[in-house]
């Protein structure tokens, strides 16, 4: 997938502003940024959810904002917010996608991955927030997609979890996926990372490897040094 200059007004000004990068297939790609910098409207974006005001994006070289059903069902979402339906529990959820896939998903592996089992008939709802996240999970990999955009995909994880979220995502990239992942934790991004991207007030103010972004310094001082520099 790429982003080329890529433009989105809200509320009357810029919120992503010029955004260039690339991910590709069978590697995980870490969006990082300070909050508002514009990493949710750029994935909302490759999502087909908002139409680009200027530049382009491309998603499994289609224009995702026109792009139809068979494109959409090789896109995997995680949103923010988890965008699952409250009423429902996650058994029903998930039996509900996976028909809509005709019995083809990973729902099996995945509920075990997941450990979504102690949880599967609680009301999304009643789920805490660290359920929810990994029911959002499951529903966002169910598909087996060849492109998934995960934003935020293990905030509120407890450790173990985090570590099974880790390792899945990996198996996923490993298996040929294109995975972009938005977070806030520089040991997330250390230990997940093919290829770094950092966002600051609507621009890329840094992509490439986990090396070539670092250079030479810690992740979290380059953050620091990147995103100060562009505030200045
Ligand atoms: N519908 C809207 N109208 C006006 N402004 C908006 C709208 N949606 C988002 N914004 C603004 O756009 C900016 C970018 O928001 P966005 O959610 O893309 O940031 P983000 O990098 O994902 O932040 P976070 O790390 O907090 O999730 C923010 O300042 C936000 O307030």
């Amino acid at each position: 997938m790429e982003v080329r200059d890529l433009t989105r007004v809200l509320g009357g000004r810029p919120v992503v502003d010029g955004a260039t990068f690339s991910a590709q297939r069978a590697e995980i790609t870490c969006v990082l940024g300070p909050n508002g910098a514009g990493k949710t409207t750029t994935i909302e974006c490759l999502e087909g959810l908002q139409r680009p005001d200027g530049g382009s994006v491309r998603v499994l070289d289609a224009d995702p904002w026109h792009a139809g059903a068979a494109h959409r069902a090789r896109v995997g979402v995680m949103l923010q917010d988890g965008g699952l339906p409250q009423s429902v529990t996650p058994q029903r959820l998930l039996a509900h996608l996976d028909r809509l896939y005709s019995g083809t998903t990973l729902l099996a592996e995945l509920s075990e991955q997941l450990e979504l089992s102690p949880f599967a008939r609680t009301p999304v709802r009643r789920l805490s927030g660290g359920q929810r996240q990994r029911v959002a999970l499951a529903a966002a990999l169910l598909a087996r997609p060849d492109v998934a955009f995960l934003d935020e995909p293990s905030a509120g994880l407890d450790p173990h979890a985090q570590r099974e979220v880790h390792a899945l995502l990996r198996r996923t990239a490993d298996d040929g996926a294109a995975l972009v992942v938005t977070t806030h934790s520089f040991t997330e991004a250390e230990r997940l990372a093919d290829r770094l991207v950092i966002m600051h007030r609507g621009t890329v103010v840094a992509e490439g490897s986990p090396a070539q972004v670092s250079a030479g310094s810690s992740l979290e001082q380059r953050y620091f040094e990147l995103t100060d520099a562009a505030a200045a």
